[in-house]
Parts: structure tokens; C-alpha cells; sequence
């Protein structure tokens, strides 16, 4: 199919000129103004709006399977939620199932087998020994090139410093980039006891059990031991100013890190976390928690000057009946809140309508930054000849309300609840393809793949030579 987007303004992450864009075989063919109407093509008007690189969600997890249950949106409701919110792709984690990497991702292969649209897998490290070793380099090669390291969940996820630091320094050989869950588990257990044994037994008890110094102990403490070995790091879900400081420190120090900011850390406060309502307060539950108005305009401040890179979701679908099984112990809440849908039109309203940050940084923060952190640029996240034609139109007249009542995605309630945005994606290109439009996802379920670009990732985007030098030399000169 040809496609003909006629009339609107493109936005990339460089900069915004007013052009049409054609569509050819999935991909971008040409990006200029005045262009012709191929015979036969499909004319899509996006006169007074804007025509952006479609998002790209590098933090999900669909179909999450965590303590013995299975979050509510798969690949299919979680691709429809998606599309609907302008995300075209989306990175998501596999655990190793039995011990095993590659079994892991073989399952979450399958379970993408009714995907809609493209997507990658970023794999757990849980633990160490030589076959974990070895099974980071065969995911690697079947396009892996990212590993999320745990500072919490201990008894499940948790790893040691010392696993951490021997997956840093595998992650170097491999030229794949770690990430990692920055709090202390530990200590988390440690608070929860004692809150527990004070009665303190509602959602609140999540927040207080986790403060905001020891996200940021586990992030400073992350960005260092990557200092030590000078491995490169992405922070996922930085929720709080104080881990926000230490990657700013990071970098200042000449790492390279990149830190990841959420939807709900930017649009939510824990507010809710404390109400008498369980089923509002066990919604917001997630890991590390959401925090007050300041660390809030800490975190929007930090991406609208550059020191946190990008903005994910981390999407975890759980309903209410799931949640409810903490009713009278925080603890068993299973963690974790939705936004794949949501992600890109709160960061509009509250990044861009108020000013803070440009139309250009939009799509940076929002696309092209994750495409190229995780090796798919310049396939996705940008509007250019040769591109992925993943692309959405974004009509900023347009306002609309979030609710749980008219989202795509299984889950029964909404976080984002009662939000009013101005700004809207109207239509959804996914390679080529009209993926959304007049309200209405358009494609069916198996449209989507493993993106090829993902799955070629590694080499042909390496960022980091692969390296076995730990670093010595690095930290003993900076
Ligand atoms: N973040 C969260 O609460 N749940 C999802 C798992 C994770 O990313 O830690
Ligand atoms: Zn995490
Ligand atoms: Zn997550």
C-alpha cells in the first residue's frame, strides 16, 4: 500500500518543517513539500497537525507473569492500548524460565505470536554462573541487546553486587547495554517488617517501606559499581529527584547513563498511594513508588534539561481483583501501573503544553532517544527516507479525557482517570500500514514482529566495542 500524508508539519527530534511524507512498502519513501499523488495511493490529510515518528515504549511488560499471576493486557490488548496512545513499538522483559534465557525468550516469543505491532526484549539477569554467562551471549545473538539487573524483589529477582558487576562487565564483551532496577531490597524487606508489625498494613505501607533515599542509595550505588567497571547504564523507572541526582552526578562524571523518566512519575504524585479507598490506592502501587509534587517537577525539569534521557511506561497490567490480594498486607500488592496508551499524550499535556519543553524534544524523549539507546535507529524513531513507516499524526486542537471507561487496554481501572489533554493522536501508521484511525484500531492480530532491527541489533548498531577491560584505567583517569 502507498500512502500519501499530505499537508501537516513533521516533527524529529533535530527539527520541525512543514512536508509530506510517502509511504511505500512500509517505509518512508520521500519527505518533502508539494509532493505529487502516486497513482492508486491513499491520501491522508493532516492539514494543522503534526506528523511525528511514532513512540516507542522501551519499558513494558505484557502478559508479566509475577508471583503466580498474569498481568491483564497481552500483546494483543496491550498492542491494541498501544496504537491507540501513538506508541508504534515497545521493548519489553523476558525472565529466564527454568533457568534458562533462551527458553525464556522462546516463551515470550510465542506469547507475542498475536502482536500487532513491532516490538524487542530486553532479558533479566537473576543470578550468576558460567551458563548464565554463556546464555547472554545465545540471546544476544537471537537479538537481545539490553539486561535488566534487579536491586529489589529479593527472593525473586534481587541479584548481589557481585552479579551485578559480573553482568556489567559481561554486558562490555557482548557490547549489550545493562539496565537497572535501582532500590535495596534489604532494606525494603527490612521496613516492610517493621511497618507490618505496627499495623501499618494498607497500600500506604508500600510507599513509606521504600523512601525516596534509598532509591536513591540504590541508584548511586548502581552508577558507581558502573563507574568501577566502566560499563555504560540505563536507569529504568527513575521515580524520584534523589535518584535523579545521582545519574546527573554520573554523568557529570563523564559516565554514559541513561536515565529513564515515567509517564506516571511525571503525571502522578502518591496522593492516591494514602487514600482510604484501597481499590484507588492499591492502583498506584508500583516499584519504586510514585513521590510527592517535588520529586515530580524535579523529574519534569530533569528531562526538559536533558539530565534524564527519555520517558517509558513501565505498563503492568493488573486489575483490581489482582491488587486486591494485598487488601490486608501492602506486601502482597502486586506492583506495578498501566500507560502504554497514556504515555504520549500526558507527556504532551504536561511537557509540552506547558511549555516546558519543545515539539522536537517531544520526540526525542519520547522515540527517537529509546530507538537509539537500544539499537533500532534509524529503522524507528525518526521521519526520514529509508525509515520504518511507523509515524503518527497528532491533531493539537483535538481534547479528550482519560478514563478507564474508554481505554483500549483489559485493565479495569485507570491511574490517569478524569485527565484532560489537548492534543490527540487521530491516526496510527505501523510499517506502512493504517494501525488506528477514526477511533478504531485497523489491524488484526499477527501483524506485528520481532522487529528486524531489533533482532539484528547488536551488530549492526553495536554502541560500545565489546571490551573485557574493567574499567581500571577509566575510573583511575576521570
Ligand atoms: N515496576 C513495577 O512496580 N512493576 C514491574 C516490574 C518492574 O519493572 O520492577
Ligand atoms: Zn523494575
Ligand atoms: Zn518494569
Amino acid at each position: 500500500e502507498t500512502l500519501l500524508i499530505k499537508g501537516g508539519t513533521v516533527v524529529n527530534a533535530e527539527d520541525e518543517q512543514r512536508a509530506d511524507v510517502l509511504v511505500k512498502d512500509g517505509k518512508i519513501a520521500q519527505v518533502a513539500s508539494g509532493l505529487k499523488t502516486p497513482k492508486g495511493a491513499v491520501v491522508v490529510d493532516a492539514n494543522g497537525k503534526y506528523v511525528m515518528p511514532g513512540g516507542i515504549d522501551p519499558h513494558t511488560h505484557l502478559e508479566f507473569l509475577m508471583g503466580g499471576r498474569t498481568g491483564v493486557d497481552d500483546f494483543h490488548s496491550g498492542h491494541r492500548a498501544a496504537l491507540a496512545g501513538g506508541t508504534t513499538f515497545h521493548i519489553d522483559f523476558v525472565l529466564p524460565l527454568e533457568g534458562d534465557m533462551m527458553k525464556g525468550l522462546k516463551n515470550y516469543w510465542d506469547k507475542a505470536s498475536n502482536a500487532l505491532m513491532d516490538y524487542g526484549f530486553h532479558m533479566a539477569v537473576l543470578e550468576w554462573s558460567d551458563k548464565v554467562a554463556k546464555d547472554m551471549a545465545t540471546v544476544v545473538e537471537a537479538g537481545v541487546n539490553s539486561f535488566k539487573f534487579f536491586f529489589a524483589y529479593k527472593g525473586a529477582f534481587m541479584v548481589t553486587d557481585e552479579t551485578y558487576l559480573k553482568g556489567l562487565m559481561r554486558c562490555k564483551e557482548l557490547g549489550a547495554l545493562p539496565m537497572i532496577h535501582a532500590e535495596n531490597g534489604d532494606a525494603i524487606e527490612i521496613m516492610q517488617g517493621l511497618l507490618y508489625n505496627q499495623g501499618i498494613r494498607g497500600p500506604e505501607g508500600h510507599s513509606l517501606s521504600r523512601p525516596a533515599f534509598i532509591e536513591g542509595e540504590g541508584t548511586g550505588r548502581a552508577v558507581r559499581l558502573a563507574r568501577l567497571v566502566n560499563a555504560p547504564l540505563y536507569v529504568v523507572h527513575v521515580n524520584s529527584r534523589d535518584a535523579a541526582l545521582e545519574i546527573e552526578a554520573g554523568l557529570e562524571a563523564g559516565q554514559r547513563l541513561w536515565g529513564e523518566a515515567l509517564a506516571g512519575g511525571i503525571a502522578l504524585t502518591d496522593e492516591p498511594c494514602f487514600s482510604p479507598d484501597f481499590k484507588k490506592a492499591a492502583a498506584h502501587v508500583m516499584s519504586p513508588p510514585l513521590r510527592s509534587k517535588s520529586h515530580q517537577v524535579h523529574l519534569k525539569q530533569a528531562l526538559a534539561s536533558g539530565k534524564l534521557q527519555l520517558i517509558a511506561t513501565d505498563h503492568c497490567g493488573w486489575n483490581s481483583s489482582q491488587k486486591a490480594a494485598g487488601r490486608h498486607d501492602f506486601r502482597a500488592i502486586p506492583n506495578g501501573i498501566h500507560g502504554i496508551e497514556e504515555r504520549l499524550h500526558v507527556a504532551w499535556e504536561d511537557l509540552v503544553n506547558s511549555d516546558m519543553i519543545s515539539r522536537s524534544d517531544f520526540v526525542r524523549l519520547t522515540s527517537t532517544e529509546a530507538a537509539k539507546a537500544f539499537g533500532i535507529y534509524p529503522d524507528k524513531g525518526v521521519i526520514a527516507p529509508g525509515s520504518d513507516a511507523d509515524i503518527i499524526i497528532l491533531d493539537p486542537e483535538k481534547k479528550h479525557v482519560l478514563s478507564a471507561a474508554r481505554h483500549f487496554s483489559n485493565i479495569d481501572t485507570s491511574v490517569y482517570e478524569g485527565k484532560s489533554i489537548k492534543g490527540q493522536v487521530v491516526t496510527t501508521i505501523s510499517r506502512g500500514r493504517i494501525a488506528f484511525a477514526d477511533g478504531q484500531i485497523k489491524l488484526k492480530a499477527g501483524a506485528g514482529r520481532c522487529s528486524a532491527a531489533a533482532l539484528a541489533g547488536v551488530r549492526r548498531y553495536m554502541l560500545y566495542a565489546p571490551s573485557s577491560r574493567a574499567g581500571l584505567f577509566g575510573w583511575r583517569s576521570r
